[in-house]
Protein backbone atom coordinates (compact mmCIF):
# COMPACT_ATOMS: atom_id res chain seq x y z
CA UNK A 1 0.00 0.00 0.00
CA UNK A 2 2.06 3.25 -1.11
CA UNK A 3 2.16 5.95 1.48
CA UNK A 4 1.10 3.42 4.20
CA UNK A 5 4.55 3.94 5.80
CA UNK A 6 5.40 7.52 5.07
CA UNK A 7 4.41 8.82 8.37
CA UNK A 8 5.57 6.51 10.96
CA UNK A 9 8.69 8.01 11.62
CA UNK A 10 10.41 7.70 15.12
CA UNK A 11 8.62 6.03 18.34
CA UNK A 12 5.26 6.23 18.83
CA UNK A 13 4.60 4.24 22.08
CA UNK A 14 0.69 2.64 22.77
CA UNK A 15 1.04 1.08 19.05
CA UNK A 16 1.65 -2.59 19.41
CA UNK A 17 2.92 -4.64 16.60
CA UNK A 18 3.55 -7.55 18.56
CA UNK A 19 2.92 -9.10 21.92
CA UNK A 20 4.27 -12.69 23.27
CA UNK A 21 2.20 -13.56 26.19
CA UNK A 22 3.98 -16.36 28.38
CA UNK A 23 5.58 -18.12 25.57
CA UNK A 24 7.29 -21.46 25.76
CA UNK A 25 8.73 -23.61 23.09
CA UNK A 26 10.41 -26.92 23.27
CA UNK A 27 13.36 -27.81 20.22
CA UNK A 28 13.17 -31.40 20.17
CA UNK A 29 13.02 -32.47 23.95
CA UNK A 30 14.86 -29.23 25.19
CA UNK A 31 12.84 -26.92 26.45
CA UNK A 32 14.38 -23.83 24.55
CA UNK A 33 12.09 -21.10 25.90
CA UNK A 34 9.99 -20.76 29.13
CA UNK A 35 7.27 -18.22 30.17
CA UNK A 36 8.34 -15.43 27.20
CA UNK A 37 6.84 -12.00 27.61
CA UNK A 38 7.76 -9.39 24.98
CA UNK A 39 5.72 -6.44 23.05
CA UNK A 40 7.07 -4.44 20.36
CA UNK A 41 5.36 -1.30 19.99
CA UNK A 42 6.20 0.97 16.45
CA UNK A 43 9.10 2.03 15.97
CA UNK A 44 11.58 1.43 18.85
CA UNK A 45 14.43 -0.83 18.79
CA UNK A 46 14.64 -3.67 20.99
CA UNK A 47 17.75 -5.95 20.96
CA UNK A 48 17.81 -9.42 22.52
CA UNK A 49 21.01 -10.97 24.22
CA UNK A 50 21.93 -13.51 25.85
CA UNK A 51 24.13 -16.63 25.84
CA UNK A 52 24.43 -18.97 23.08
CA UNK A 53 21.61 -21.46 22.86
CA UNK A 54 19.61 -19.33 25.01
CA UNK A 55 16.67 -19.31 22.68
CA UNK A 56 17.23 -15.86 20.69
CA UNK A 57 16.25 -17.61 17.26
CA UNK A 58 13.62 -19.42 18.56
CA UNK A 59 12.10 -16.15 20.18
CA UNK A 60 12.22 -14.57 16.72
CA UNK A 61 11.34 -17.41 14.22
CA UNK A 62 8.27 -17.82 16.58
CA UNK A 63 7.51 -14.07 16.17
CA UNK A 64 8.13 -14.45 12.56
CA UNK A 65 5.78 -17.55 12.42
CA UNK A 66 8.07 -19.73 11.11
CA UNK A 67 7.86 -21.65 14.87
CA UNK A 68 4.97 -22.52 16.83
CA UNK A 69 4.67 -22.00 20.47
CA UNK A 70 3.66 -24.88 22.66
CA UNK A 71 2.14 -22.78 25.04
CA UNK A 72 1.49 -19.09 25.42
CA UNK A 73 0.32 -17.24 22.02
CA UNK A 74 2.44 -14.96 19.76
CA UNK A 75 -0.06 -12.20 18.65
CA UNK A 76 0.58 -9.99 15.40
CA UNK A 77 -0.93 -6.66 14.28
CA UNK A 78 -3.88 -7.85 11.67
CA UNK A 79 -1.62 -6.89 8.60
CA UNK A 80 1.80 -6.96 9.93
CA UNK A 81 4.69 -6.56 7.52
CA UNK A 82 7.81 -8.17 8.75
CA UNK A 83 11.32 -8.19 7.26
CA UNK A 84 13.74 -10.72 8.40
CA UNK A 85 17.39 -11.34 8.41
CA UNK A 86 18.43 -14.77 9.11
CA UNK A 87 21.82 -15.29 11.25
CA UNK A 88 23.13 -17.06 8.50
CA UNK A 89 23.08 -16.83 4.50
CA UNK A 90 25.59 -18.52 2.45
CA UNK A 91 26.36 -17.51 -0.92
CA UNK A 92 28.34 -19.64 -3.49
CA UNK A 93 31.21 -17.50 -4.31
CA UNK A 94 31.45 -19.11 -7.65
CA UNK A 95 28.64 -17.65 -8.24
CA UNK A 96 28.47 -14.13 -10.48
CA UNK A 97 26.19 -12.46 -8.66
CA UNK A 98 25.49 -8.68 -8.25
CA UNK A 99 24.23 -6.87 -5.01
CA UNK A 100 21.58 -5.49 -7.91
CA UNK A 101 20.25 -8.94 -8.80
CA UNK A 102 20.60 -10.47 -5.39
CA UNK A 103 17.97 -7.49 -4.11
CA UNK A 104 15.68 -8.96 -6.95
CA UNK A 105 15.23 -12.64 -6.05
CA UNK A 106 12.69 -13.92 -5.44
CA UNK A 107 10.78 -10.74 -6.49
CA UNK A 108 11.72 -9.03 -9.74
CA UNK A 109 12.91 -5.17 -8.80
CA UNK A 110 13.04 -1.84 -10.51
CA UNK A 111 16.11 -0.29 -10.84
CA UNK A 112 15.05 2.39 -9.21
CA UNK A 113 13.83 0.37 -6.17
CA UNK A 114 17.49 -0.86 -5.70
CA UNK A 115 19.01 2.29 -5.95
CA UNK A 116 16.43 3.38 -3.24
CA UNK A 117 17.14 0.68 -1.11
CA UNK A 118 20.99 0.64 -1.63
CA UNK A 119 20.94 4.53 -0.76
CA UNK A 120 19.11 3.96 2.65
CA UNK A 121 21.15 1.50 3.89
CA UNK A 122 24.21 3.52 2.88
CA UNK A 123 25.54 1.02 0.21
CA UNK A 124 25.13 3.38 -2.70
CA UNK A 125 27.06 2.37 -5.48
CA UNK A 126 27.24 -1.28 -4.68
CA UNK A 127 24.68 -2.69 -6.82
CA UNK A 128 27.17 -3.72 -9.50
CA UNK A 129 29.49 -5.42 -7.23
CA UNK A 130 29.41 -9.07 -6.93
CA UNK A 131 28.12 -10.40 -3.95
CA UNK A 132 31.09 -12.63 -3.17
CA UNK A 133 33.22 -9.87 -3.19
CA UNK A 134 31.89 -7.60 -0.68
CA UNK A 135 33.16 -7.39 2.86
CA UNK A 136 31.29 -8.11 5.49
CA UNK A 137 29.58 -4.94 6.40
CA UNK A 138 28.68 -3.95 2.69
CA UNK A 139 27.31 -7.95 2.81
CA UNK A 140 24.84 -6.56 5.70
CA UNK A 141 23.81 -3.74 4.41
CA UNK A 142 22.96 -5.90 1.41
CA UNK A 143 21.21 -7.96 3.53
CA UNK A 144 19.50 -4.93 5.15
CA UNK A 145 18.32 -3.46 1.97
CA UNK A 146 16.47 -6.29 0.82
CA UNK A 147 14.88 -6.58 3.77
CA UNK A 148 13.58 -3.28 3.86
CA UNK A 149 12.32 -3.35 0.04
CA UNK A 150 8.53 -4.69 1.30
CA UNK A 151 8.37 -1.20 3.63
CA UNK A 152 8.21 -3.88 6.69
CA UNK A 153 6.52 -2.58 9.82
CA UNK A 154 8.95 -4.59 11.78
CA UNK A 155 12.68 -5.56 11.11
CA UNK A 156 13.59 -8.49 12.54
CA UNK A 157 17.71 -8.80 12.00
CA UNK A 158 19.11 -12.03 13.60
CA UNK A 159 22.72 -11.08 15.29
CA UNK A 160 23.48 -8.45 12.06
CA UNK A 161 26.65 -7.77 13.10
CA UNK A 162 27.83 -11.49 13.21
CA UNK A 163 31.62 -11.19 11.42
CA UNK A 164 31.97 -7.67 12.08
CA UNK A 165 34.83 -5.59 13.91
CA UNK A 166 33.61 -3.40 16.89
CA UNK A 167 34.21 -0.25 14.37
CA UNK A 168 31.88 -2.26 12.03
CA UNK A 169 29.16 -3.55 14.05
CA UNK A 170 28.79 0.47 15.46
CA UNK A 171 28.66 2.05 12.07
CA UNK A 172 26.03 -0.92 11.11
CA UNK A 173 24.13 -0.19 14.27
CA UNK A 174 23.91 3.52 13.50
CA UNK A 175 23.04 2.56 9.91
CA UNK A 176 19.66 0.41 11.63
CA UNK A 177 19.13 3.43 13.16
CA UNK A 178 19.10 5.71 10.90
CA UNK A 179 16.88 2.91 8.96
CA UNK A 180 13.86 3.41 11.82
CA UNK A 181 14.81 7.07 11.55
CA UNK A 182 13.48 7.26 7.59
CA UNK A 183 11.08 4.54 7.70
CA UNK A 184 9.42 4.21 10.76
CA UNK A 185 10.15 0.61 10.70
CA UNK A 186 10.39 -1.12 14.86
CA UNK A 187 13.29 -3.29 15.13
CA UNK A 188 13.83 -6.30 16.59
CA UNK A 189 17.51 -7.62 16.99
CA UNK A 190 19.91 -10.35 18.41
CA UNK A 191 23.10 -8.94 19.73
CA UNK A 192 25.94 -10.55 21.92
CA UNK A 193 27.33 -7.18 22.09
CA UNK A 194 25.41 -4.96 24.39
CA UNK A 195 28.46 -1.95 25.09
CA UNK A 196 28.33 -1.50 20.95
CA UNK A 197 24.29 -1.83 20.79
CA UNK A 198 23.56 0.16 23.59
CA UNK A 199 23.12 3.66 22.43
CA UNK A 200 20.81 2.30 19.48
CA UNK A 201 18.22 0.30 21.56
CA UNK A 202 15.54 1.48 23.45
CA UNK A 203 15.06 -1.43 25.18
CA UNK A 204 17.19 -4.90 26.04
CA UNK A 205 15.59 -7.93 26.50
CA UNK A 206 18.14 -10.35 28.13
CA UNK A 207 17.16 -14.14 27.30
CA UNK A 208 18.34 -16.91 29.09
CA UNK A 209 15.77 -19.79 28.22
CA UNK A 210 13.27 -16.96 29.92
CA UNK A 211 13.23 -13.64 30.20
CA UNK A 212 16.33 -12.68 33.29
CA UNK A 213 15.92 -8.77 32.87
CA UNK A 214 14.91 -6.50 30.40
CA UNK A 215 14.49 -2.02 30.28
CA UNK A 216 16.66 0.56 29.07
CA UNK A 217 20.37 -0.85 27.99
CA UNK A 218 21.60 0.92 31.32
CA UNK A 219 19.28 -0.90 33.45
CA UNK A 220 20.02 -4.61 31.73
CA UNK A 221 24.10 -3.84 31.70
CA UNK A 222 23.66 -3.27 35.75
CA UNK A 223 21.56 -5.81 36.40
CA UNK A 224 22.50 -9.01 38.37
CA UNK A 225 21.14 -11.35 36.17
CA UNK A 226 23.03 -9.70 33.51
CA UNK A 227 26.33 -9.59 34.97
CA UNK A 228 25.70 -13.07 36.05
CA UNK A 229 25.68 -14.52 32.16
CA UNK A 230 27.96 -11.74 30.70
CA UNK A 231 30.38 -10.42 33.83
CA UNK A 232 31.76 -7.46 32.91
CA UNK A 233 34.06 -8.82 30.91
CA UNK A 234 33.12 -6.80 27.32
CA UNK A 235 37.10 -5.98 26.41
CA UNK A 236 36.60 -3.30 29.17
CA UNK A 237 33.65 -1.21 27.03
CA UNK A 238 30.76 -1.91 29.70
CA UNK A 239 32.94 -0.49 31.96
CA UNK A 240 33.98 2.33 30.33
CA UNK A 241 29.89 2.67 28.99
CA UNK A 242 29.18 3.15 32.65
CA UNK A 243 31.86 5.83 33.25
CA UNK A 244 30.44 7.84 30.66
CA UNK A 245 26.83 7.27 31.64
CA UNK A 246 26.49 7.23 35.06
CA UNK A 247 26.81 10.52 35.79
CA UNK A 248 24.28 11.84 33.29
CA UNK A 249 21.40 9.29 35.59
CA UNK A 250 19.78 11.82 37.84
CA UNK A 251 20.39 14.52 35.39
CA UNK A 252 17.77 12.56 32.91
CA UNK A 253 15.13 11.12 34.48
CA UNK A 254 14.07 8.71 31.97
CA UNK A 255 16.28 6.07 32.67
CA UNK A 256 14.69 5.01 35.66
CA UNK A 257 10.41 5.28 34.92
CA UNK A 258 9.35 2.19 33.72
CA UNK A 259 12.03 -0.30 33.74
CA UNK A 260 12.00 -3.56 35.93
CA UNK A 261 14.67 -6.39 36.33
CA UNK A 262 14.04 -9.49 38.01
CA UNK A 263 13.76 -13.44 37.32
CA UNK A 264 10.53 -14.31 35.61
N1 LIG B 1 16.03 -27.91 15.46
C1 LIG B 1 16.39 -28.08 16.73
N2 LIG B 1 16.28 -29.27 17.35
C2 LIG B 1 16.63 -29.46 18.64
N3 LIG B 1 17.10 -28.48 19.42
C3 LIG B 1 17.25 -27.26 18.86
C4 LIG B 1 16.91 -26.99 17.50
N4 LIG B 1 17.16 -25.70 17.26
C5 LIG B 1 17.64 -25.17 18.41
N5 LIG B 1 17.69 -26.11 19.37
C6 LIG B 1 18.14 -25.92 20.76
O1 LIG B 1 17.31 -24.92 21.36
C7 LIG B 1 18.10 -24.05 22.16
C8 LIG B 1 17.91 -22.63 21.73
O2 LIG B 1 18.48 -22.46 20.44
P1 LIG B 1 18.55 -21.05 19.71
O3 LIG B 1 19.15 -21.28 18.35
O4 LIG B 1 17.22 -20.40 19.79
O5 LIG B 1 19.57 -20.25 20.66
P2 LIG B 1 20.35 -18.89 20.40
O6 LIG B 1 20.24 -18.11 21.65
O7 LIG B 1 19.85 -18.25 19.14
O8 LIG B 1 21.83 -19.40 20.21
P3 LIG B 1 23.12 -18.75 19.45
O9 LIG B 1 23.50 -17.52 20.19
O10 LIG B 1 24.13 -19.82 19.58
O11 LIG B 1 22.70 -18.49 18.03
C9 LIG B 1 19.53 -24.56 22.06
O12 LIG B 1 19.80 -25.38 23.18
C10 LIG B 1 19.54 -25.36 20.79
O13 LIG B 1 20.49 -26.39 20.85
Amino acid sequence: MPGLHANKRGRCPGMRLVTVDRMSVKRGSHQALSNVDLTIDKGEIVTIVGPNGSGKSTLLRCIIGALKPDSGTVLREAGLRIGYVPQRLSIDATMPLTAARFLSLPTKRSKREIQEALAQVGAEGLGNRPMAGLSGGQFQRVLLARAIMDKPDLLILDEPTTGLDQPGSADLYTQIEQVRRDTGAAILMVSHELHVVMSASDRVVCLNGHVCCHGTPEIVASAPEYRALFGTGTHGALALYRHEHDHHHHEHGHDHAHDTCGSH
